[in-house]
């Protein structure tokens, strides 16, 4: 299978339980939960997304014709580093790509594959890090992993009923958009209820980093 990617690049994961940690990004091109067009947004089931994820013209972007392909993409962004390699599949929605064939590719190239999905596509089994952001009017079939990433505030959400998922991490991360500071705090304030969940933030926005 080919795979279109939007853009590949080197960072430091800044979300969820392992911000901080040097990673190869993937952010795979499209989403089922809206076109990425603005004039869409409105209409979509998730309406506050941050990414651009419309085509392969990023930087490392393009459409890869196999799974050597990317994997190869992927470790000569990483460099000869051997050791603690790690890559985070994302996009759009890195599910409706990632195979086998992809999953094994990266594993042999030495990785620790992470992925970052809304959840709406089971993960693939082989995946080290599995993170789901639910989004609201959606249905999650993914409801077990490593960290639930609740986007907040969003309206319909039932806290309760997540908390019944089987996760080992939850984070509660405010919504970026123009009530971003009372975002915080309503999110803030969800962890001083909720003693379960944990607030991340979005630390690569605050450090200029992608
Ligand atoms: C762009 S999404 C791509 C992966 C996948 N489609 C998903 O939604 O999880 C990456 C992460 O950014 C989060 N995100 C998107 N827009 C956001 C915003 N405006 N504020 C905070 N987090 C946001 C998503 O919930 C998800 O955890
Ligand atoms: N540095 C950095 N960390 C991230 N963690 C999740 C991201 C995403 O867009 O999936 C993201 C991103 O876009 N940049
Ligand atoms: S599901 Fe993820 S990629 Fe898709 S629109 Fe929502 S935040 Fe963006
Ligand atoms: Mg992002």
């Amino acid at each position: 299978m080919s795979y279109a990617v939007k853009e590949l690049f080197l960072t430091l994961q800044g979300e969820g339980v392992r911000s901080g940690r040097r990673a190869v990004f993937v952010r795979f091109a499209g989403c089922n939960l809206w076109s990425g067009r603005e004039q869409d947004r409105a209409s979509a089931v998730c309406r506050f997304c941050d990414t651009d994820f419309v085509g392969t013209d990023g930087d490392g972007g393009g459409k890869f014709p196999d799974a050597a392909a990317l994997a190869a993409a992927v470790s000569d962004c990483w460099g000869a580093e051997a050791a603690e390699r790690y890559v985070v599949l994302t996009g759009g929605e890195p599910m409706l790509q990632v195979d086998d064939a992809l999953v094994d590719a990266l594993h042999d190239a030495g990785f620790e594959i992470a992925i970052e999905s809304n959840g709406t596509l089971a993960a693939h089994p082989g995946i080290d890090w599995v993170c789901i952001s639910p989004k609201a009017g959606s249905e999650v079939v993914q409801r077990s992993g490593d960290e639930l990433k609740l986007v907040w505030p969003q309206a319909g959400t039932d806290v309760d009923a997540l908390e019944e998922w089987e996760f080992a991490n939850f984070l509660v991360q405010p919504m970026d958009s123009e009530a971003g500071e009372e975002n915080t705090r309503t999110a803030i304030a969800l962890v001083l209820e909720r003693p379960r969940w944990r607030l991340t933030l979005q630390s690569h926005k605050m450090l200029g980093l992608r």
